[in-house]
């Protein structure tokens, strides 16, 4: 078949692909973007930002409930309907990307909806409304084609209505009860985003933990507080069967406990499929997970891969990062900068906050790192004193003890992002934890409990 050559094809338009390609056509490179949905991708349209907008909201029902140990006493009738609004009008424009696309054309590049593959080297096809197009690429093709919901092979679970993050960004209305299938970083938010709109919301995690990817103490102080909010948290265990009848899910657990909800919602990971995007076509492994990278983020000979495909972290900063180092690499720029992965920072955003930066104690150890921790507790702290009501999280630090650096951090508490700010510059510099010691922390902020926890390494 012809195809029209240019200079770079860019597979899926998430945050990094959107980002790369408009680095290369202001640059002045001939590029086409392919998008089979919207472009822009999981972030604006189904997860961090919509997400997001809930927990303002649910952050807001939080502190109302704090009135009455605080301030008084305050009645909230909860609605819905402003969320909804809002993510409907403001976050996703009715899950339109006219503005996205406008803004990738208007820097110069050809925007393609469709579905994009690779069939040689340097060669895309991109299956379109109107049939399929064929573009060979000079320079190469950049993949930033992300994830899709993972749907465990649970007896009966296909056949129901379940939903995946995409549909419950999208609810006009919450259910009476939910069933959420996995206590990751997507489970926990959503989870605790419904139950405070009123929800019976009961989390079925398979791992032994929430959160299992942070320090067990973020997972345990996480399931005491949604317990305490009502949450029921169910670790360790899975669903066996699930049934639909027109109305009510029937979830059967492992350990034979039958839950009846009107909602189930599955956050039980991400999947890719290579193979679909045919990466065979340039000597890559397509029954794996993600796709390898180098430090410029190259994958093959003309090719690069960014974003959650390379499995660095399913973050949005992460794709923007992983873009800046793909553009600056095809553009040939001199003393370009490379992919460092010390210091990647991740927050989920539940109140608490889970902040993390860098190694947890358990994978700092198994990499045969002499480690030293300290430990703080926020509501030990002045600032978690004074805060009362709200207070609980910490701040825990791992040190690379021969070194005299951190190599891991975390912060969870109010603000436990935003706390994280000062331990992803320890991390990523290499502050000595001396010089961190004689530091100046401000008075009372919850991040002082930083100076407390290094004074506790050992
Ligand atoms: C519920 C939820 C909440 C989240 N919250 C946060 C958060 O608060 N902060 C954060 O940093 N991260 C968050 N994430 C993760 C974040 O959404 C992703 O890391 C981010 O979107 C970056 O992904 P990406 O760049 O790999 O591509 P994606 O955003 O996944 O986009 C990939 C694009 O490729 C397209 N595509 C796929 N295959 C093809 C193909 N063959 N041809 C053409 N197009 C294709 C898709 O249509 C899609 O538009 C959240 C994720 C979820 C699910
Ligand atoms: N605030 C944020 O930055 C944010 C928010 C949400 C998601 N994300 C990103 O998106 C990625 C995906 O998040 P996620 O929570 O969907 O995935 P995840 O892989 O992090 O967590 C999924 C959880 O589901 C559990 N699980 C798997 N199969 C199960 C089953 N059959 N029954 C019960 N539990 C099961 C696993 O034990 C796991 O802990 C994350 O890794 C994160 O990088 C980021």
């Amino acid at each position: 078949m012809p195809g029209t050559e240019v200079d770079v094809v860019v597979i899926g338009m998430g945050p990094g692909g959107e980002d790369v390609g408009a680095r290369l056509a202001r640059a002045g490179l001939s590029v086409v973007g392919v998008d089979a949905r919207l472009v822009g991708g999981e972030c604006p349209y189904y997860a961090c930002v919509p997400t997001k907008m809930m927990i303002r909201a649910t952050d807001a029902l939080g502190e109302a409930a704090r009135v009455d140990t605080l301030a008084g006493s305050a009645s909230v009738r909860r609605d819905w309907a402003p969320v909804a609004t809002r993510i409907r009008e403001e976050a996703t424009d009715d899950w339109d990307d006219t503005v996205a696309v406008d803004r990738f054309t208007g820097t110069g590049g050809e925007f393609v909806r469709g579905s994009g593959r690779i069939t040689a080297p340097r060669e895309v096809t991109v299956s379109t409304a109107d049939g399929a197009r064929v573009f060979r690429a000079r320079r190469g093709i950049v993949l930033n084609t992300g994830t899709d919901p993972a749907v465990p092979a649970i007896d009966g679970l296909a056949e129901t209505p379940y939903w995946t993050n995409r549909d419950a960004v999208a609810v006009e209305e919450v259910p009476g009860s939910l069933v959420v299938l996995g206590g990751g970083p997507v489970g926990c938010e959503l989870a605790q985003v419904f139950a405070r709109f009123g929800a019976a919301v009961t989390i079925v995690q398979h791992a032994d933990r929430l959160l299992p990817g942070d320090e067990p103490e973020a997972g345990e102080l996480l399931a005491d507080t949604f317990e305490a909010e009502g949450i029921t948290v169910r670790t360790g265990m899975s669903a066996a069967r699930v049934r639909y009848d027109g109305g009510r899910f029937a979830v059967k657990l492992d350990n034979g406990e039958e839950l009846a909800v009107d909602r189930l919602l599955v956050a039980a990971g991400r999947r890719t499929d290579l193979a679909a995007l045919g990466v065979g076509a340039v000597g890559l492994p397509e029954d794996v997970r993600g796709v390898d990278t180098d430090e410029r983020m190259r994958a093959a000979d003309g090719l690069w891969a960014i974003g959650d495909i390379t499995g660095r972290g399913a973050f949005t900063h992460v794709s923007m990062y992983q873009a800046r180092i793909a553009a600056a690499d095809i553009l040939g720029e001199d003393g370009a900068e490379t992919a460092d992965y010390r210091a990647v920072p991740r927050v989920t955003f539940t109140d608490p906050e889970v902040g993390s930066v860098g190694l947890t104690e358990e994978a700092a150890r198994a990499k045969g790192i002499t480690v030293r921790t300290g430990l703080s507790e926020i509501p030990s702290s002045s600032r978690g004193f004074i805060h009362k009501v709200g207070n609980k999280g910490f701040v825990k630090l791992v040190e690379d003890a021969e070194r005299g650096v951190l190599v891991g951090a975390t912060s969870v508490g109010p603000t436990g992002g935003e706390v994280l700010g000062a331990l992803v510059v320890a991390v990523h510099a290499e502050v000595p934890t001396t010089t961190l010691r004689r530091m100046i922390y401000a008075y009372p902020t919850f991040h002082r409990a930083i100076e407390d926890a290094l004074n506790n390494l050992a």
